[in-house]
């Protein structure tokens, strides 16, 4: 197969934020804020073309981490073009705990699949899978992809995933400090091992989240409690682990939004709550230390889309 130097296809990613509290590495959900990126083929050789996020900071060579999914996937489809231009729009904050790496490795694979000779439409099975394999774990990749809230889970034949319809009371809040944490590092802090009333306490509050998150907003504070990784982590973010006990303690219901810093709080529209801003969303802000940037974010429903084909990816 090749393609002719000068095809394009251009991908949308949402942002992500995984574990919800208590569903670690299986739980997540897609919020409307995105990188933009743009594959075309090329004579020969490799340029990466980057703005925003990571532009002064990423390599712009083959271990550029968009390149490296997109080249996996090309290997899984049987496909090498000649030649590669990437075109980057980053706004995704990066190492924030709001699934930066899981959207650039999303982004390249779906931008291989796009950009393939005859090949009609993503796999998103395949994509999945793949993405999984690249991240180790499947809670970004997922709502990247599909869009909206997701579980998903491993099996000896790959990476599933299924979305959850959210309740319309929910706006997410997302709480960024100015500092970054690696996604390593912050797993290497995790024990072994861990107690059995912690493993019951989480599964409980896991087993909640799916009914807070789709019909009883109400219970989102006990249904995002967490024992197996928040406080575990707390020596690398100590900020983060007193903003999220500040908002608790006042009734909101705040995660540490992946492998953190941030803070994803999910605050609720109350019962005749009108127009753009929820009254929680201002206490909340009360309540983030100054030079933290405060994100109320949509819930992105789409998940990862081919743009310029006018395809939405996640349609199944
Ligand atoms: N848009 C991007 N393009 C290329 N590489 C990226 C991009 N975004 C992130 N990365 C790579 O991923 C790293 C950040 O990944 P990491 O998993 O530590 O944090 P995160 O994905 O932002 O947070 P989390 O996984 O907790 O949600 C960056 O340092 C960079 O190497
Ligand atoms: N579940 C992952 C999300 C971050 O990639 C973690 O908390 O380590």
């Amino acid at each position: 197969m090749s393609a002719p130097a000068g095809d394009a296809v251009r991908v949308r990613v949402p942002a992500t934020s995984a574990n919800l509290g208590p569903a670690f590495d299986c739980a997540g959900l897609a919020l409307a804020r995105h990188d933009v990126l743009e594959f075309s083929t090329a004579a020969g050789g490799l340029e990466v073309v980057m703005t925003g996020e990571g532009a002064h900071s990423l390599p712009a060579d083959e271990s550029h981490l968009v390149v490296r999914a997109f080249r996996a996937a090309c290997d899984r489809l049987g496909w090498r073009p000649s030649g590669l231009r990437v075109v980057a729009e980053n706004t995704i904050p990066q190492g924030r705990g709001m699934g930066s790496s899981a959207a650039a490795v999303v982004a390249g694979i779906v931008g291989a699949w796009a950009l393939c000779p005859d090949v009609e439409d993503v796999d998103l099975d395949a994509a999945l899978g793949l993405a999984t394999e690249m991240e180790g774990h499947p809670d970004n990749v997922a709502p990247c992809l599909l869009g909206g809230a997701t579980l998903s889970w491993t099996t000896p034949g790959g990476a599933r995933a299924e979305r959850l319809a959210v309740h319309p009371d929910v706006v997410p809040v997302v709480l960024v400090p100015p500092g970054t944490l690696s996604t390593h590092v912050a797993r290497s802090l995790l024990p072994e091992l861990v107690p059995h009333a912690d493993a019951v306490f989480n599964a409980s509050r896991a087993a909640l989240l799916t009914h807070a998150l789709t019909t009883a907003p109400a219970l989102l504070l006990d249904a995002t409690d967490d024992r197996l990784h928040q406080r575990q982590r707390a020596a690398a973010m100590p900020d983060t682990l007193a903003v999220l006990e500040r908002l608790r303690a006042a009734g909101h219901a705040a995660v540490v939004s992946g492998a953190g810093p941030s803070v994803l709080v999910l605050a609720r529209r109350l019962d005749g709550e009108v127009g753009e801003e929820p009254g929680a969303v201002r206490t909340v802000a009360d309540l983030t230390p100054q030079g933290w940037a405060v994100l109320p974010l949509d819930v992105d429903a789409g998940g990862a889309a081919v743009l310029d084909r006018g395809v939405q990816v996640s349609s199944r």
